[in-house]
């Protein structure tokens, strides 16, 4: 039985109008913490809703770059404050698309508002540099340049906050965008659309498009009038959409997978250690880019650090996101966790020792869930899938290692190189890691998730296509640079 007697209708948002996809077919959103509730029903576009969506932020563009920099700013000033009257209803939709807890999705959208307050001020700040030039009479000088209409590809374990930091830098500087949200949030999208709306941008400034990955992603990346893509997602599809820009010329920027390393040295604050581990290894069921996912840690310490995690998930709480007492909720889809259980099911087959967790949840109450136990396991060694592939769930994989050579080695066995920690009191140790561990943020006695949006943010390795996104890294992406000179 489904409940969706109150489940809207959400339409694509097209030069600042709301239209349904040409098709008329629609998809339900449903909750994964009880897959019988619709959170709503979004568009099954066609190619045809995202010609028009291009047409409408081609339309928009001229006039859009031609506003100053700080009038573009005050836009988002005012975008910022609408997101911010929303609050609570855009993080509940949140949780009930996508099952992070509440005040994840509240923390998530208030950082929503901060990025858009952060480029609104970069509306006012300088975009170019002057050169001295060989000829003294002459002037040389930079100036960055909007590329045009910019695609914006996002997926669905951050529904807010990653679209605004790719949106905000693209309009602040003057581009136009198509956004194509993940399905799986497209209500939540559509809920941020109906904030562009109320905060009065320009029709056609932002425009969004729901609809299938392989239809409108694709279209997307394969469309000649969109001048970049800026994407986040899976390794597998971020890697099609930078073959597939690169065949028709066009920018793009992708940040794709990761799989961290936290190092748990021999004079590390256990605790401390334990406490960063469960958080940016479990909060958000796992489902983030930065999580934690690999625990090497030192044999000196190794046991009393497993019994202290090991306490610590068995107090986890896991329930429906918007229950005050839930620490970690559903995974985000079904797919989602059949994904994480075929993982944990190949740790067992190739040998690793399960700990805690490991099983769907089906207690009274979640049976209609996607909920997995937060998982640990050991005897895990580098080679086993669940050390080197993405999982995206609530596992941890326990590593044990006798030196921080040893340590440091086995960190760095990985295609991805996004985010790792180290926890330690030695000085040493703290500039070894620095200096030799790859990764795109590496981060001393903190946990590997939890990006600041004032500071770049992107991996090394196969984890990004080595540009950054966030604070002013992000003008490096959506703008290109003009080499003036001027002679009188
Ligand atoms: N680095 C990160 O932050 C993320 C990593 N992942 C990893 O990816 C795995 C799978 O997640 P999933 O949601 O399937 O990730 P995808 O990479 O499939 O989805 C990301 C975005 O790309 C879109 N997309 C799908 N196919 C194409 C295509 N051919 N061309 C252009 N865009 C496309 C998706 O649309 P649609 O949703 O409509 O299919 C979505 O908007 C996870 O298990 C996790 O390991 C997932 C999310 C975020
Ligand atoms: O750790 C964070 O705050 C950001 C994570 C992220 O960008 C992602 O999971 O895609």
């Amino acid at each position: 039985m489904s409940v969706h007697t109150q489940a809207q209708t959400y339409q694509n948002y097209i030069g600042g109008e709301w239209r349904p996809s040409a098709s008329n077919q629609v998809e339900a959103s449903i909750n994964p913490a009880n897959r019988h509730e619709v959170v709503g029903y979004v568009q099954k576009s066609s190619a045809e809703d995202l010609n028009q969506a291009v047409e409408a932020a081609r339309s928009a563009q001229t006039a859009w770059r031609k506003l100053s920099g700080p009038a573009r700013g005050e836009y988002l000033y005012r975008l910022a404050d609408v997101l911010e009257r929303h609050l609570d209803d855009i993080a509940a939709t949140m949780t009930r698309e996508m099952g992070k807890t509440l005040p994840e999705a509240k923390g998530e959208t208030a950082r929503g508002v901060a990025i858009l307050r952060y480029y609104a001020g970069e509306g006012m700040r300088k975009i170019g540099d002057v050169i001295p030039s060989t000829d003294s009479e002459g002037l040389m000088f930079t100036s960055r340049v909007p590329l045009g209409v910019v695609g914006v590809i996002t997926p669905w374990n951050f529904p807010v906050a990653i679209p605004i930091w790719k949106i905000a830098p693209a309009i602040v500087y003057g581009n136009t965008v198509v956004f194509k949200p993940a399905q799986e949030t497209a209500v939540t999208a559509a809920k941020l659309m109906e904030c562009v709306d109320e905060a009065g941008l320009p029709p056609g400034v932002v425009n969004m498009v729901t609809g299938a990955g392989s239809v409108i992603g694709q279209g997307i990346v394969d469309h000649p009038g969109i001048a970049a893509v800026t994407f986040t997602g899976s390794d597998q599809v971020g890697k099609q959409v930078g073959l597939g820009a690169l065949a028709r010329g066009a920018k793009y920027q992708l940040e794709m997978g990761g799989k961290n390393p936290v190092i748990v040295a021999a004079d590390a604050d256990l605790d401390l250690a334990v406490e960063a581990t469960v958080s940016g290894g479990l909060r958000s069921t796992g489902q983030k880019c930065t999580a934690t996912s690999r625990v090497i840690v030192q044999s000196a310490v190794y046991d009393v650090f497993k019994q202290k995690l090991l306490e610590r998930v068995a107090a986890l709480k896991v329930g429906d996101g918007l229950a005050p007492d839930t620490w970690m909720g559903p995974c985000a889809s079904e797919r989602q966790m059949q994904t994480v259980l075929g993982y944990i099911q190949k740790g067992l087959e190739e040998g690793a020792v399960l700990l805690c967790g490991g099983k769907r949840v089906t207690a009274p109450g979640l049976e209609h869930g996607f909920y997995v136990e937060p998982t640990v396991f050991e005897n895990v060694t580098p080679d086993m899938t669940i050390a080197r592939e993405e999982i995206f769930g609530p596992v941890l994989a326990l590593i044990k290692v006798d030196t921080l050579q040893e340590a440091l080695q086995v960190a760095n066995d990985s295609r991805f190189g996004l985010s790792a920690s180290i926890f330690t009191r030695d000085i040493g140790n703290m500039l070894a890691f620095i200096r030799d561990m790859d990764a795109g943020m590496v981060r001393i006695n903190a946990e590997s998730a939890g990006v600041e949006l004032q500071a770049p943010f992107g991996g090394m390795k196969q984890s990004s296509s080595h540009s950054r996104e966030q604070g002013q890294a992000a003008i490096e992406f959506f703008t290109a640079i003009k080499t003036v000179f001027v002679k009188g």
